[in-house]
């Protein structure tokens, strides 16, 4: 049998950095944030319904979509953003489930998806365990700040795109606290793993 973990958080808590872990430890990760950067190239069906409703001003020269353009679009309105989830979502979503069926059948006991908007895109029926990477509000706005070198007013309109990261930490079945340093964060994770493999029924 294999065991399904959704592994989420909120916008720069930490969750490609705990799926690197993981994927350190040989377990397999679907992850929704590369997956919506492949079905949004240009010779995916996707693609043309993007341009059709943000106009070619969110295109890079080589017609490759514009992100950080796009971005600055629907992180601002919450109308765009609910147009541009409505056009990629289904396709992430059903190459997720196919990643995941794969694993599946090749026998994998354990796979984890990181989906940034699980609780959000109410996806929770596609995983057995939730885990949730979390830090403190303030940290989160820093460290999105000091990585994508976004202004205040920016980082605060990506965090506010989503469900408060406090109100996600209600609603998940692992917390995996992120506010210390790299070294405990790898510790704890390896450790929650070890758990994982040694009651895989819960
Ligand atoms: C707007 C886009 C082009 C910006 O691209 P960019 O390369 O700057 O960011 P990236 O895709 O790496 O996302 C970074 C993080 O932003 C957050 N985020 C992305 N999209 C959304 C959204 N629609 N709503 C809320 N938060 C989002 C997530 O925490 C994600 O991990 C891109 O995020 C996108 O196409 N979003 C819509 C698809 C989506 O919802 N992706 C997230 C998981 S499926
Ligand atoms: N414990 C930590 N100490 C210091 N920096 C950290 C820690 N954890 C993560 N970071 C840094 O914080 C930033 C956000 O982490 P990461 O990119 O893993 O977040 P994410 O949740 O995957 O973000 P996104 O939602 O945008 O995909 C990165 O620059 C990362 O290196």
């Amino acid at each position: 049998m294999t065991v399904i973990i959704g592994l989420t958080g909120g916008i720069a808590t930490g969750k490609s950095t705990v799926s690197n872990i993981i994927k350190s430890q040989g377990i397999p990760v679907v992850d929704a944030d590369i997956i919506s950067r492949e079905v949004v190239m240009p010779e995916k069906e996707a693609y043309e319904k993007i341009v059709a409703c943000f106009g070619d001003q969110i295109l890079n020269d080589d017609k490759t979509i514009n992100r950080a353009a796009l971005g600055e679009i629907i992180f601002n309105d919450s109308e765009k953003r609910t147009m541009l989830n409505e056009i990629v979502h289904p396709a992430v979503r059903k190459e997720m489930k196919r990643q995941a069926d794969a694993y599946q059948r090749s026998g994998e006991s354990l796979v984890v998806m990181d989906i940034p908007l699980l609780f959000e895109s109410n996806l929770t029926h596609m995983v057995d365990r939730t885990w949730l990477v979390y830090t403190a509000p303030e940290l989160q706005l820093q460290r999105l700040i000091n990585r994508d070198h976004f202004s205040e007013k920016q980082a605060l309109s990506r965090i506010h795109s989503q469900m408060p990261i406090t109100e996600k930490k209600e609603l998940a079945d692992v917390i995996i606290m992120n506010n210390g340093s790299l070294v405990e964060l790898e510790n704890d994770v390896l450790l929650l793993l070890n758990k994982q493999k040694n009651r895989p029924d819960n």
